[in-house]
């Protein structure tokens, strides 16, 4: 067997801590490293008292280590967050995917009034296109808008909204989102190197979640928008547990197995308290650009009457346009220039600020 990171991670996880709990538990080891026999780790501790009653710990993380075959010396750094020269200051805390910290119950972002959660049952049906799209119209309305992209398995909001580069932290605690569009932004594609495979169980994703809300310097906010992975996991989960949602945002095309699948997603929120503030239809009628003819290729008005036969707000339809997805892939989100698909954007918006939702 060879040691690597999750190797290291897996012998010291239960070693238990002063004051209860284990070391995974509370998330204290940061920025493990394991090169050529030598193992390099971070003990992330508050204080200097804490570094000195966490001393028996460190000990036996280095005493379990060093009985690893291959392993020839192990250095641990404890480091007190508060005071350090820069210079001595741990890589930046950016361990998304790390073990959540204990947290009472769901914690308000500071500054940010409402979050809205955009969620779909099935993939591709364009809830990325419309989180994007959404937000610069929100933020064109002159409301003060986020969004985080936590679709772990397929992030692409740094393409559509046209974002690249890792997220900066100066202090190494706290993150600095991105900008576009007049829009603050963070994606959790842009805490991992590229291609990098997700492959995170609950607890991670936990953690990851609660980085990204609590630890993102979101600023003043009148709304985050959260691009959600498709369907019902444990990301949607995690964000309903770690901070009050305003309400979710259920996109789907008018296509019935689309439609079977967002009602699934509707259950989840109801399951989890959280309201469901409506549905958007999106590709809804696909117009010919040359002879102009309308046509529904997914069907049409689908959602609508899910929405009424559910008693949830029917809050739109969204044509099926290669405008929309030209836009998108070239990082400037349609609902930026005027038009058609501008204004359905624009009346989507302005419905959630006059709703007091946004
Ligand atoms: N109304 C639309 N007209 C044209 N293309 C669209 C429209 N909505 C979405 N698309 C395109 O469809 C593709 C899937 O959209 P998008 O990534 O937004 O879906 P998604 O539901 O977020 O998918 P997933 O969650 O599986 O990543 C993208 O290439 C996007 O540009």
């Amino acid at each position: 067997m060879s040691v690597d990171r999750e190797v290291v991670l897996r012998e010291i996880s239960d070693i238990t801590i002063p004051g209860g709990g284990t070391l995974a538990r509370a998330d204290l080891v940061r920025a493990v490293t394991v090169e050529n026999g030598a193992v390099r780790f971070v003990l992330e501790v508050g204080s200097a008292e804490a570094a000195k009653a966490l001393q028996p710990v460190e000990a036996e993380a280095k005493r379990r280590l060093m009985a690893l075959p291959g392993v020839d010396s192990v250095s641990i750094v404890m480091t007190a967050p508060a005071g350090r020269p820069a210079a001595q200051q741990p890589a930046p805390s950016l361990k998304v995917g790390g073990h959540p910290t204990p947290q009472a119950g769901p914690q308000p972002i500071p500054g940010v009034k409402h979050v809205i959660a955009i969620g779909s049952g099935k993939g591709g049906v364009g809830k990325s296109t419309v989180s994007s799209n959404l937000a610069v119209a929100l933020a064109k309305a002159g409301r003060k808008v986020g969004l985080l992209d936590a679709d772990i398995y397929g992030p692409s909001q740094p393409r559509m909204m046209g974002v690249s580069g890792r997220p900066a932290s100066p202090d190494g605690q706290r993150i600095e989102p991105m900008h576009a569009h007049g829009v603050t932004m963070m994606s959790i594609g842009l805490m991992l190197k590229e291609g990098e495979a997700v492959v995170w169980r609950g607890p991670m994703l936990m953690g990851a979640m609660q980085q990204l809300l609590q630890q993102v310097n979101w600023g003043e906010l009148d709304v985050l928008l959260i691009d959600l992975p498709p369907g019902t996991g444990d990301v949607q989960l995690s964000l309903c547990q770690k901070t009050p949602v305003t309400g979710a945002i259920i996109v789907s095309t008018p296509q019935d197995v689309a439609l079977l699948d967002a009602r699934r997603a509707i259950n989840m929120f109801d399951k989890l308290k959280t309201p469901v503030l409506g549905l958007v239809e999106n590709m809804s009628s696909y117009t010919c650009p040359k002879c102009g003819h309308e046509a529904h290729l997914f069907g049409h008005g689908g959602v609508a009457a899910e929405a009424q036969e559910l008693g949830l707000p029917f809050l739109g339809e969204l044509p099926l346009q290669l405008e929309v997805r030209l836009a998108g892939d070239a990082g400037r989100p349609v609902a930026l220039e005027p038009g058609a698909t501008a204004d359905a954007y624009a009346r989507l918006a302005d419905r959630l600020v006059q709703g007091g939702m946004a």
